[in-house]
């Protein structure tokens, strides 16, 4: 309708960016699983897809887990959240080695931000350990061991979504 305003993405209400670099997210993985460690030994991973693939691979590496599975799920469009889609459940052999309930696996994503995500998975897996790199406080509730909480307005962007680019100066003409 006209003079309505366009509806903002949820990039653009987050307001704050959180941007991350490779090393740093790395090193993140990483000092989540010295926490993780404390809790395991787990059957298998199961990556939340797509941003859990990249700290699930590195989790297994570190914990010397060998089953990965994933669960294949889509909700932000770029950044507008919809409606979430199961695109792949959890394998019937993953399902078997958490007996039925999910314990003793690790469920792992990038991100927890409304938690919409999170919640969903936590009911196919009950009783699987949740794992986050980032925690926003809407989701935090949650997750059992993540590493960096974020406000809720700040945007995280990771290093598989981000490329280097020119950044103008902060003082106007100071190029
Ligand atoms: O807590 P929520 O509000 O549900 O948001 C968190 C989810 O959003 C992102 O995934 P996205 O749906 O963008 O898909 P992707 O992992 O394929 O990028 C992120 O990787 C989490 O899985
Ligand atoms: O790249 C992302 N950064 C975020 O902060 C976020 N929240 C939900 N989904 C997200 N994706
Ligand atoms: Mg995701």
């Amino acid at each position: 309708m006209a003079g309505e305003a366009p509806e903002l993405s949820a990039q653009e209400r987050a307001g704050r960016a959180f941007p991350v670099s490779w090393d740093q997210f790395h090193r993140d993985c990483r000092a989540l699983t010295w926490r993780l460690n404390e809790v395991g030994p787990f059957h298998a991973v199961i990556a939340i897809t797509r941003g859990g693939l990249v700290p699930a691979a590195i989790v297994a590496r570190e914990l010397g887990v060998r089953v990965i599975d994933t669960v294949c799920i889509a909700s932000y469009d770029h950044d507008k959240q919809g409606e979430l889609q199961v695109l792949k459940g959890i394998s019937e052999q993953a399902m078997k080695l958490g007996g039925g309930t999910g314990k003793g696996l690790l469920i792992v994503d990038d991100l927890v931000d409304t938690g919409k995500t999170g919640r969903m998975v936590r009911k196919m897996l009950p009783d699987a350990h949740f794992a986050t790199v980032y925690a926003k406080p809407m989701g935090r509730p949650l997750v059992d061991t993540f590493i960096t909480e974020v406000s809720q307005d700040t945007w995280i962007f990771f290093p598989w979504d981000t490329a280097l680019s020119y950044h103008p100066p902060l003082r106007d003409g100071a190029a």
